[in-house]
């Protein structure tokens, strides 16, 4: 029963709250516009339990109800922004709906929503908010706007559909035009046991080399220049800067914390579970998922220890501006590619995101593996890298090396690789003898010669020494097609490749399959994400005769 109160008395009062709730308003408009975000929450909060207080306790009359709707859909509204502009995102989406739950097509929430979830990945839902948003009368002042959101929404979201990702603009530019925008998108893999260890990624359909397999944004990255003299603090603080960015984004995200708690952290990988490859697509909604799991600070380092990844890992190159940065990141779905030393995949780094493409044909039902540490090097050096991760490699040129190693010869020839000053070309010709007599077929010739790769490179390199040996030893063409069967693309291969093509004449005009070679070596190493011009441009190889570019 509505408590009757004298006419004057209830006037003051709505008077008095009303004038309590505009300076309320003022202030946290003031905070807003300050960028004050935290503030700006705190007055919101206020002015929400204020508006339910009065809703729900006092029994307003219709015209003072619909006054206070309005203020508590525009405080929601306001708080979400707040709250989005400190990557609170779950936190800010809970505060649309409750904003379009008093006003289903209110501009500013569907705005304002949409932007969250285009910074979540979230395209297809994104879209739709915007597409709502155009119909309000509102959007016709702010066309410019809402069409931009809309035609980044169309483009992200045919993108993460089809993964049709092109940067030729920006290579052809030398790199100097602005990065190409990319978007989330997840092929033919999925995650499986895996016989080498815990959980791998799968390939689901046959796909050839420089075929995306999957596109990923971090869930935090972290870079500086590196600057020689303070190396090592450098890295300190880029890895406590990155630890701290992956902590905050899983307390603000419980989907991302779940995610990031399910990765190894080196042992016990059996036991953990098998994600659903569903949960890493742009649709999952991650922002419904709860976890009052306190976060174990002890468990998570480790995790980021097994995890992470280095920009400038031998695997990766990071393209354009960013190649004097050196950066430490975590990629989650990345994070379930094991190690092999053949292995068939490749990343690259284009801003915040990694591109996965296969580095050699892939059969259906395939592990995929990265190399998590240099492969073009002998079987004691990888055994020592390995280590230094925390496993002893068994994959399969491990195994055959195994089988090599035992003999005195071939134990001779690895200290020789070791030693300076030492005649490269007779190294390689003692090796290439001994696989004849060893009866070493098919891609065992690829692992050895991945594994004495250093001896091949210096033979190629000088001309000198080429003069000596080059009748007695295979031809580079011959080399780089069996090492790049055994572990798939890499930027050293291509450049003995095309320097090999340049020295025999041909490659800059004529010789179309050569080319053909060259530019297969090139996708594998970059991808299929940009057109021939573009790759002959990266490789150097666009008729315009200059230095190879690639580095050794
Ligand atoms: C980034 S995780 C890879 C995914 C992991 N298997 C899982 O289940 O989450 C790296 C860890 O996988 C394991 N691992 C990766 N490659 C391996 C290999 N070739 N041999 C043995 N263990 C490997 C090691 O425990 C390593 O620390």
């Amino acid at each position: 029963m509505r408590e009757i109160k004298p006419l004057q008395d209830e006037d003051m009062e709505v008077e008095e709250e009303e004038e309590r709730m505009q300076n309320l308003r003022s202030k946290a408009t003031e905070l807003l516009l300050r960028e004050e975000y935290k503030g700006s929450i705190e007055i919101y909060t206020q002015i929400i339990s204020l508006c339910q207080e009065n809703i729900f306790k006092k029994n307003p009359d219709k015209a003072h109800l619909t006054k206070l709707q309005k203020t508590l859909c525009l405080a929601f509204s306001n708080r979400a922004e707040a709250r989005a502009r400190l990557f609170e995102f779950s936190e800010a989406l809970k505060d649309c709906e409750e904003a379009l739950s008093i006003e289903k097509s209110h501009f500013k929430t569907l705005l304002c929503k949409g932007k969250i979830l285009l910074s979540m990945n979230r395209y297809k839902m994104a879209l739709d908010c915007f597409k709502a948003a155009n119909l309000d009368p509102q959007a016709n002042e702010n066309s410019d706007v809402v069409n931009g959101f809309l035609e980044k929404c169309k483009k992200f979201e045919f993108l993460s559909r089809t993964g049709a990702f092109d940067v030729s603009d920006w290579v052809l530019s030398g790199f100097r035009g602005k990065m190409p925008e990319l978007a989330e998108f997840i092929g033919g893999v999925e995650i499986k046991k895996s016989e080498i260890s815990g959980r791998g990624l799968f390939a689901t359909k046959n796909v050839e080399s420089g075929s995306l397999l999957f596109v990923t944004k971090a869930v935090a990255v972290d870079r500086a220049i590196m600057d020689q003299d303070s190396e090592e603090n450098a890295q300190l603080v880029i890895w406590k800067n990155f630890i701290d960015k992956v902590v905050e984004t899983a307390t603000k995200c419980s989907g991302v914390k779940n995610l990031i708690l399910n990765l190894s952290a080196g042992e016990d990988e059996d036991s953990l579970g098998i994600p659903e490859i569903g949960s890493f697509r742009p649709e999952a909604d991650l922002s419904s998922v709860v976890s009052n799991e306190k976060l174990d600070m002890g468990r998570m380092l480790s995790i980021l220890d097994v995890n992470s990844v280095l920009e400038d890992a031998i695997s990766a190159k990071v393209l354009g501006k960013n190649a004097e940065y050196q950066g430490v990141g975590l990629w989650i779905l990345a994070s379930f590619i094991n190690h092999s030393c053949d292995p068939n995949v490749r990343r690259l780094h284009i801003g915040d995101y990694v591109i996965v493409h296969a580095a050699r044909d892939v059969k259906a039902g395939e592990e995929l593996t990265f190399a998590y540490y240099d492969v073009l090097s002998p079987l004691n050096n990888r055994r020592e890298m390995a280590k230094n991760w925390g496993f002893v490699c068994k994959c399969k040129r491990c195994k055959f090396e195994e089988n090599v190693s035992y003999k005195q010869e071939m134990r001779d020839l690895e200290i020789v690789l070791g030693k300076e000053q030492v005649d490269m070309g007779s190294l390689v010709y003692r090796l290439e003898e001994g696989m004849r007599r060893w009866m070493v077929r098919g891609k065992g010739k690829g692992y050895l010669r991945a594994s004495f790769w250093e001896a091949y490179w210096k033979v190629f390199g000088s001309e000198k020494v080429m003069r000596k040996w080059g009748r007695k030893v295979p031809s580079a063409e011959t080399v780089v097609d069996s090492v790049v069967d055994c572990v798939g693309s890499d930027e050293r291969i291509l450049k003995v490749f095309l320097e090999g093509l340049k020295k025999g004449g041909i490659g800059i005009n004529g010789g179309i399959v050569e080319m053909e070679k060259a530019m297969k070596i090139g996708r594998g190493i970059y991808g299929k994400v940009m057109k021939k011009q573009a790759m002959k441009t990266l490789l150097h190889f666009d008729g315009n005769n200059q230095e190879l570019g690639l580095k050794g």
